[in-house]
């Protein structure tokens, strides 16, 4: 019987950067990155190596312009790869390159963000299943919401597991609003685990308190979610917020909005962040989460490669990424 795969809609293309060699000692993430074919790294194809890691990239602009942001980061999951290309590669894994799924430009009527959302949980959730550690490169951060699809939609939290949605970012992203949106991802998240009858087990470290209305923080209230502020984002006191989170699921699928950092540092966002939180703390949340051995998902979102200063958000996207497979 034939059976039908998930597939992205635009194929990968080859990854570039500086070349050193061939040798391991020489290799850098272009080097390392191979196209994603559906048999490509059965878990176990890399001996005494972790699981294979697969990026997708989600190529929208729609979820900031329904949120009247500042669009482009559409262009972001390309950006994120010509970063990520030249960087020395460290890691005891496989990592693979599915291509990009594509939101085209339309009315909301024509639906098109929400059916790429679709194609993309598709993907994701076939991957997962498949014993792939995922990396989705957004788009704004109405890719959340297509992470999620993909991430409820596996086997393993079909199956039970406890799900913890970790969310890196200034701004709640609960928006209520007639349509989906880049602010309103976690509250799409909320309804559909109520619909399944499960809560919605989300936390989200740095929120901005002049960023988010009452409204905004009414509605964390009343969903249970956990937070900490941008203010209140020692180390050590983002370290303990996050083990307790951990401590509370068996899988974590974790979303950076990067606009969760200090506008010096990430530069190219919509809505780029006046105080944020320092990047040395991010990456140490980044260090836990990937050390925790519980981490089956993750997104990085909300880059805008038109506003960026010398790349700079982008080279912080793919240190992270580096990081959080590392
Ligand atoms: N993903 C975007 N979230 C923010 C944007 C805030 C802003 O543009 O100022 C939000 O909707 O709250
Ligand atoms: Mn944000
Ligand atoms: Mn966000």
């Amino acid at each position: 019987m034939e059976i039908s795969r998930a597939v992205a809609d635009v194929r990968p293309t080859p990854w570039t950067g500086r070349f050193d060699g061939d040798g391991d000692e020489h290799r850098r993430w272009w080097q390392a990155v191979a196209p994603h074919t559906p048999d490509a790294a059965a878990p176990g194809a890399r001996d005494a190596g972790s699981r294979a890691a697969v990026v997708v990239g989600f190529r929208s602009d729609e979820g900031v312009r329904r949120n009247k942001g500042r669009i482009g980061a559409a262009a972001a999951p390309e950006a994120i790869r010509q970063a990520l290309g030249p960087l020395a590669f460290h890691l005891d894994r496989d990592v693979f390159d599915a291509g990009d799924v594509v939101v085209e430009d339309g009315s909301v009527e024509a639906g098109s963000l929400e059916a790429g959302q679709a194609r993309a949980g598709r993907v994701i959730s076939e991957l997962l299943d498949g014993g792939k550690l995922t990396v989705l490169l957004g788009g704004g951060h109405e890719t959340a919401f297509a992470s999620y699809l993909g991430v409820a939609g596996s086997e393993t939290v079909r199956g039970g597991k406890r799900l913890g949605v970790l969310n890196l970012d200034a701004h709640f992203d609960l928006r209520d609003e007639p349509v989906p949106s880049s602010g309103t991802p976690f509250l799409q998240m909320a309804r559909a685990e109520a619909a399944e009858g499960r809560e919605l087990n989300y936390a989200v470290v740095g929120i901005s308190e002049p960023n988010n209305t009452r409204t905004l923080f009414n509605t964390a209230d009343r969903l249970g979610v956990k937070y900490l502020l941008d203010e209140e984002c020692s180390a050590e006191a983002v370290q303990e917020f996050v083990a307790r989170f951990l401590d509370s699921v068996d899988v974590l699928y974790l979303t950076i909005d990067l606009d969760v950092l200090p506008a010096s540092v990430a530069p190219g966002v919509s809505a780029p962040a006046a105080y944020g939180v320092p990047l040395p703390v991010i990456s140490a949340v980044c260090k836990q989460v990937a050390t925790s051995g519980k981490l089956m998902h993750l997104d990085v979102a909300e880059l805008n490669p038109e506003f960026d200063i010398d790349s700079r958000t982008a080279k912080v996207a793919a240190r992270l990424v580096n990081t959080l497979l590392g």
